[in-house]
């Protein structure tokens, strides 16, 4: 991890109609780290990944990413600016080969000819281990290959920070092994990772930094160990009383 500071959240809150589900959320990921998002169930989590990626707009606060504000930049701007997202429920298309996805996800990246983007699905599909099934259409996948899909997609539009959310869920813990190898290889490749999580374990393996979110606040940002020792985090997340 450099210091460089690749995205920076200050004041961020949104609300939908009376209802506050962040307030004023202010957090820096650095270039090349793996930052890890935890927080119970509703705290807001895939509301600030929304805000991020612009598919929802900031009620206050400013997010930029590098020196470029981010305020009015639609979402498909966004991801040729370099942020690249999955979604809690994978979204490909079914009815696509997994090979198909991933050039519809390059051709938002932009930036490259029809050759080069045959040349750099084929290497994506290598790196996520699916080159085995480019033929094989999306709903066919198992679980696992969803989400090496779903990740795929996402790194097809060539991002310099990815945004995973909850990507480890439902699988088994070989399975998430092989996910964590995923996950630290894309890092390894210098992509800066904010990742969404509820399997602790999971996140605790590639993960530089926590920070915790509750009822819309943040409530701890650090050292994974140090953050997850906190008694407030324990008593939130986990339920500890302690
Ligand atoms: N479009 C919306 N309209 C109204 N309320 C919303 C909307 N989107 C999210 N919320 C509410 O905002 C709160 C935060 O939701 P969010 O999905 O960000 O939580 P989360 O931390 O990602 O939860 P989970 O871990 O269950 O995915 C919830 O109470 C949710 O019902």
């Amino acid at each position: 991890m450099d210091s460089e500071i690749l995205l920076k959240a200050r004041g961020v809150s949104k609300s939908f109609g009376a209802v506050r589900v962040l307030h004023e959320v202010s957090f820096d990921v650095h270039r090349g780290e793996v930052l890890g998002i935890l927080g119970p169930n509703g705290a807001g989590k895939t509301t600030l990944f929304n805000m991020i990626s612009g598919d929802l707009k900031v009620s206050a606060g400013e997010i930029q990413l590098g020196d470029t504000a981010l305020r009015g930049e639609p979402p498909f701007r966004r991801c040729k600016m370099g942020i690249g997202r999955t979604y809690q429920i994978p979204r490909p298309y079914s009815g696509m080969t997994t090979f198909e996805n991933l050039l519809v996800a390059a051709a938002f990246g932009g930036g490259r000819s029809e050759k080069q983007s045959y040349a750099f699905c084929a290497q994506v599909l290598r790196d996520c281990e699916l080159s085995d099934k480019a033929n094989v259409s999306a709903g066919k996948l198992t679980l696992l290959d969803r989400k090496r899909l779903e990740l795929a997609r996402a790194l097809a539009s060539d991002p310099k920070l990815l945004l995973l959310d909850e990507i480890a869920g439902g699988l088994t813990d070989d399975e998430s092994k092989a996910l964590v190898a995923l996950v630290r290889r894309i890092r390894d490749r210098g992509i800066t990772i904010v990742w969404i999580e509820h399997v602790l374990h999971a996140l605790l393996a590639v993960a530089d930094r926590l920070l915790v979110l509750n009822f819309g606040e943040k409530i701890a940002e650090g050292v994974p160990a140090e953050v997850i020792a906190l008694p407030e985090v324990q008593r939130v997340y986990m339920g500890i009383e302690v």
